[in-house]
C-alpha cells in the first residue's frame, strides 16, 4: 500500500520534511453516486463534482539540474506550434470528458513553461474560457526560471493572463547555483523577483533549496533571511532528493561532492520554519509558507482533496467521469515523452496513459495523506464529504500506535479534527503509515460487508 501510495505521489513537491507527498484525489461521491456539497462561506454552497483546477506541463528545459529527474526534455527542434495546438486539443477533450463547468485556478508548471509563448499561455486560457467559467479572479501561476529571458517575458505572461508567478530561485549562491546545473545567478534570480513582484504584488512564490551539498545550517539560515528581505508573501521550501540517475547522485556516489547528513538536514529544516515564522511567515504546509493568506489555491485544491485536471505530457489528474449508472473516480497520466504524446493528442485528442479507477479505501487514503500535510489538518466535516460512514474519532481514537501521538503531543484530535502539531508536522512521514494501517483496518471490514451485500467488487485499473 505504502509503495503504490508513494508511487502516485511522487510527483508533486518535494517533501520538506520527507512526508508522504502531495498528490492529490479528486472526487466528491459519497459512496452512494450521490454528488459532494461542499459549503464555502464565501461563495455558499458549491458542487465540487462540477469545479476542478487544471494543471498544464510544459515538458522542455533550456538544460538539465544536475538533480532533477521531473519529467523534462531538452528539445531537439522548436515544436512550440505543436506543443501550443496539442495543449488546446487536451484542455478540450479532458474538459469535456470531466464535464466540470467552472475552473477555479490554472497552475502552468513543468519543466520550464516560461520557456513557452506568453501567446501559448493565451491560447490555453482561451480554450478553458471558452469551454467552461474560468473567473477573472481565478489564480492563474505560471513557474518562472529566473534567467534574463524569463524575465523580458515576465509583462508578456501578465498580459496574457498569468496573475501569479512562482520563481525558481533555488539558491542565492553562484557557486551552488552552479553546481546545482542552474543557468541564472542570484542577481538575476533578485531581479526577476522585483519584477514579478511590480506586475504581480502580493502572488510571487519563490521556491528555495535546502539539504545542498556543501551547505551548513548555519550558511542556509543567513541565506533564507537574506532571500526572505526581497521575497513577496509566499515560499516553498525544497528539501534536495538525491535521485537515482542524476549527475549529483553519481557525482555523491563517486565521492566526489557530499551532501549535509540526515540529521543535519532535519535542523534545517526546523531552522527554516522559525526563520520564516520570525518573518511573518505562516505554515500552512509541510513545505509551503504564506505571509498576508497569500496561500497557493492551487495547491491547497490538491490538499484538499478536490478535482484537478492535468493536461500536457506526464501530467497527473484527478477527476469524475460520469458514467452509465453513476459516478467513477479516476487518477490520470498523460503519456511522459512529448513527441509521443503529440502524436496521441493529434490521433485522438488526448494522451491518457493510465487511468486508475480509485476504490473508496483509496480515496480515504489520499484524503488523509494530502489533508494531515496541512497545518489545519482535517476537519470533521472535511472528512464528512468523503467519509460519511465513519468519522474521525471513530476510526483513529481507539488506535494505540494514535494514542500515542495523540499523548506526545504530536497529533491533535479534536472537535476541530485530526491534525499535525508543530513538532508532529515534521514527523508525519514516521506517523503515516500508523495512520493508514488504522484507517484500513476500519474501513475494509465495511467495504467487503457492503460489497458482500451488494453482489459487487472494486475494480482499479482501466488501462
Ligand atoms: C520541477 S521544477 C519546475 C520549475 C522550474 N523549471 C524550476 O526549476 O524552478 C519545480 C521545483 O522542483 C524542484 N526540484 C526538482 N528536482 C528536485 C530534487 N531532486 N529535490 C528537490 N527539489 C527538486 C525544483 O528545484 C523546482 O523548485
Ligand atoms: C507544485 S509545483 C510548485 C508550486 C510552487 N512552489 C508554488 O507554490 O506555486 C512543483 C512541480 O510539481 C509538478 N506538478 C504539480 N502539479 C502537477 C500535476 N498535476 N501533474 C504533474 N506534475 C505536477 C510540476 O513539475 C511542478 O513544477
Ligand atoms: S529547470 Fe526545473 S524542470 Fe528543468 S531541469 Fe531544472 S529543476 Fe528540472
Amino acid at each position: 500500500m505504502f509503495h503504490r501510495i508513494r508511487k502516485m505521489i511522487r510527483y508533486a513537491f518535494r517533501p520538506a520534511a520527507r512526508a508522504l507527498l502531495s498528490r492529490d484525489l479528486c472526487f466528491l461521491s459519497d459512496g452512494t453516486g450521490g454528488k459532494l456539497i461542499e459549503f464555502d462561506p464565501s461563495s455558499g454552497s458549491a458542487d465540487l463534482s462540477r469545479q476542478a483546477s487544471l494543471y498544464v506541463h510544459w515538458p522542455y528545459c533550456l538544460r538539465r539540474c544536475t538533480y532533477c529527474n521531473f519529467n523534462k526534455y531538452i528539445p531537439r527542434e522548436n515544436r512550440d506550434d505543436l506543443m501550443t495546438e496539442c495543449l488546446q486539443r487536451e484542455t478540450e477533450t479532458l474538459l469535456q470528458l470531466s464535464q466540470v463547468s467552472s475552473i477555479t485556478s490554472v497552475f502552468f508548471g513543468g519543466g520550464t513553461p516560461s520557456l513557452a509563448q506568453p501567446s501559448t499561455i493565451a491560447a490555453v486560457l482561451n480554450t478553458v474560457s471558452r469551454q467552461v467559467k474560468l473567473s477573472e479572479k481565478a489564480e492563474v501561476t505560471l513557474e518562472v526560471n529566473p534567467t534574463p529571458v524569463g524575465m523580458s517575458k515576465l509583462e508578456d505572461f501578465y498580459h496574457a493572463g498569468v496573475n501569479r508567478f512562482s520563481i525558481g530561485v533555488q539558491s542565492l549562491q553562484d557557486e551552488d547555483l552552479k553546481l546545482l546545473g542552474r543557468d541564472h545567478s542570484a542577481h538575476q534570480a533578485l531581479q526577476t523577483i522585483e519584477e514579478a513582484r511590480r506586475l504581480c504584488p502580493g502572488r510571487v512564490s519563490v521556491d528555495v533549496m535546502f539539504g545542498r551539498p556543501k551547505q551548513t545550517v548555519e550558511s542556509w539560515e543567513s541565506e533564507l533571511s537574506e532571500l526572505l528581505k526581497v521575497c513577496d508573501d509566499h515560499v516553498s521550501l525544497y528539501q534536495l532528493t538525491l535521485e537515482r540517475g542524476t549527475q549529483l547522485f553519481k557525482q555523491v556516489q563517486r565521492g566526489e561532492v557530499t551532501v549535509p547528513a540526515d540529521d543535519v538536514t532535519a535542523e534545517m529544516y526546523q531552522c527554516a520554519r522559525r526563520t520564516l515564522q520570525q518573518h511573518g511567515f505562516q505554515q500552512y504546509e509541510v513545505s509551503n509558507f504564506a505571509r498576508h493568506s497569500a496561500v497557493s489555491h492551487h495547491n491547497m485544491s490538491y490538499w484538499k482533496g478536490r478535482q484537478y485536471i492535468g493536461v500536457g505530457p506526464g501530467a497527473h489528474g484527478r477527476f469524475a467521469l460520469l458514467e452509465e449508472g453513476g459516478v467513477t473516480r479516476e487518477a490520470r497520466t498523460q503519456t511522459l515523452e512529448p513527441d509521443v504524446w503529440m502524436c496521441e493528442v493529434q490521433q485522438r485528442g488526448h494522451g491518457t496513459r493510465r487511468r486508475i479507477k480509485l476504490s473508496h479505501l483509496e480515496l480515504l487514503e489520499e484524503v488523509l495523506v494530502m489533508g494531515m500535510r496541512m497545518t489545519e489538518g482535517i476537519h470533521h466535516k472535511h472528512w464528512e464529504l468523503f467519509c460519511p460512514e465513519l468519522g474521525l474519532y471513530e476510526i483513529f481514537g481507539t488506535s494505540i500506535e494514535v494514542q500515542e501521538f495523540l499523548q506526545s503531543g504530536k497529533l491533535i484530535l479534536d472537535t476541530r479534527g485530526l491534525r499535525c502539531s508543530w513538532e508532529g508536522l515534521a514527523l508525519l512521514d514516521s506517523m503515516l503509515p500508523a495512520l493508514l494501517v488504522e484507517l484500513e483496518r476500519q474501513i475494509s471490514p465495511r467495504l467487503q460487508k457492503d460489497y458482500a451485500a451488494d453482489g459487487k467488487t472494486e475494480k482499479t485499473s482501466i488501462m
